[in-house]
């Protein structure tokens, strides 16, 4: 038995590299064991993952965590957003999941803003404008290029749901993740039947959406399940909306999350609803809402550039006047998503550290771009930032952030922010708190904060115009080459 002060927690980060799971201590938030394994995702034109391998990837890090996994009460998932999981009469995959950052359906979700209502009229049902991320783009996009995985599909499900769902034989979601599908209302808060007859998806495929703070189900039986039969499972949520939760968020406090997706966001109690469809209307995982702007390209575009360039991703040089538009992926904020790489502004003495900091301050500069759009007007401006997500570890990526943004940062100490949140969520479901709550209790949030420093306007300026000024090139992207990732 663990020395843990209370029962034992299992919270889980299903993103797009890894899976990680945190056995943790519910009275203490105490983390007594953890784990980790890698996911692939495809390169090449789409951004694919087999959903088994998560599953596979959630069993070898509960076996990094030991005896502990098995003597949790509780266990809740967080996932990446979006994915379009397809399973078939058997519960197996008809199909690798469409992950978020797959672009090919950027010509669907054009094709549906329009025949919906347009921009607005999205915003206000859905509370955001679909792009390419958007689930409910990707299900056309499978409709029109593989019609025969469409009519083999008998369930239909987002990452955290698939895992939820082997460990309980149940098929759930949650309000914060049902909120970037597109086909789920945030002004009713149920799936939109217009919305789902119009791309031919029939309800009875879709989870139950399981409301915060209840149980989504127990552990089933069966030898290969990595916690105890009976052991309560938490609705769980996307990966944003958990790492809200595990921060313990209240509105007004802005969070800058730094992974394969760059995100940025806050916690509010007003419905969003951006036509513009730069934030996303997203719900929350308590009953609140989480407008959030999100970009493809953080730091595996900038790591890829380090690596181009054979520097360490630390080896910036301040100065010049270089400025590099990292969207190697396509670009979701802003709204590019055929564009590729760009580079203006290179001189003889341009040095390869300056190159890379160009790299850096052109995937904050699309974050900072959205922080004042994801507060509402009441914030006040000088709350620190809340930097979490692997590249928060990162020196140049701090002050990166601290110097373009102008505000103080804060770093948490504590490193897995989305699987903390879903622990929080488990322990929630034991002792009857809202999760939030329980990480706050938990002080989840505290780390070093980092004074704020004079704002870089100038630098901001100047690839806001190489933004402007590049755009129809950024729009018709370099040409038919697919994009590939090593
Ligand atoms: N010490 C570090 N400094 C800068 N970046 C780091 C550091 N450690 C990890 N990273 C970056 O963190 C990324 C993974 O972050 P993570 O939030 O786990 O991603 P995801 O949730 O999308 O799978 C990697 O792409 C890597 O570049
Ligand atoms: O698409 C979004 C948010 O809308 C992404 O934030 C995904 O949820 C992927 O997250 P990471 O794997 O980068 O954490």
């Amino acid at each position: 038995m663990s020395a843990a002060e209370g029962p034992l927690v299992v919270g889980v980060d299903t993103s797009t590299q890894s899976t990680k799971a945190l056995v943790v201590d519910a009275a203490t938030g105490q983390v007594v064991a953890s784990g980790q394994a890698p996911h692939t995702v495809s390169s090449g034109a789409g951004r694919e993952s087999d959903p088994r391998q998560w599953w596979d990837a959630l069993c070898e890090a509960l076996r990094q965590c030991g005896d502990a996994a098995h003597e949790a009460a509780a266990v809740s998932i967080g996932g990446q957003q979006h994915g379009l999981v397809t399973l078939d009469e058997r519960g197996e995959p008809v199909r690798p999941a469409l992950l978020w950052n797959d672009v090919r359906s950027a010509p669907q979700a054009g094709r549906l803003v329009a025949e919906l209502g347009g921009p607005k009229a999205w915003a206000e049902r859905t509370g955001s404008v679909p792009g390419a991320s958007f689930t409910v783009t990707k299900w056309a996009w499978l409709a029109e290029n593989e019609p025969e995985a469409v009519r083999a599909a008998r369930a239909v499900r987002l990452p955290h749901d698939y895992l939820t769902e082997r460990l309980t034989g149940q098929g759930t979601t949650d309000r914060g993740d049902a909120s970037g599908t597109g086909w789920w209302s945030s002004a009713t808060e149920a799936y939109d039947e217009e919305t789902l007859a119009h791309v031919g998806l029939d309800a009875a495929l879709l989870p139950r959406v399981v409301r915060p703070g209840e149980v989504a189900g127990t552990v089933r039986d069966g030898h290969d399940l990595p916690f105890s039969r009976g052991t309560l499972v938490a609705p769980g949520t996307g990966d944003n909306a958990a790492a809200a939760l595990g921060l313990g968020l209240r509105p007004g406090t802005p969070v800058l999350s730094l992974g394969t997706s760059g995100t940025v966001y806050a916690v509010s109690r007003h419905r969003p609803a951006d036509p513009t469809g730069t934030v996303a209307g997203f719900a929350d995982a308590h009953g609140d809402w989480l407008p959030l702007a999100c970009t493809l390209n953080c730091t595996l575009a900038v790591d890829r550039v380090a690596a181009l360039l054979g520097l360490d991703r630390e080896a910036v040089d301040p100065g010049g006047s270089v400025t590099l538009l990292p969207y190697l992926d396509g670009e979701r904020t802003p709204n590019l998503p055929h564009a590729s790489g760009l580079l203006h502004g290179l001189h003889h003495d341009t040095t390869a550290g300056q190159l890379l900091q160009a790299a850096y301050d052109g995937a904050v500069h699309a974050l900072l771009g959205a922080l004042d759009l994801v507060l509402d007007e009441d914030a006040d401006r000088s709350t620190p930032l809340l930097l979490i997500g692997g590249g928060a570890r990162g020196r140049a990526w701090q002050e990166t952030v601290r110097r373009l943004s102008g505000r103080p940062v804060q770093i948490p100490e504590a490193r897995e922010l989305v699987a903390l949140g879903a622990a929080a969520q488990a322990a929630g479901l034991l002792t009857g708190e809202d999760p939030a709550a329980v990480a706050r209790r938990w002080n989840t949030a505290a780390g070093p904060v980092l004074d704020a420093v004079e704002r870089d306007g100038a630098t901001l300026e100047r690839i806001t115009g190489v933004l402007s000024d590049a755009a129809p090139l950024l729009e018709r992207g370099a040409g038919a080459e697919p994009r590939t990732r090593d």
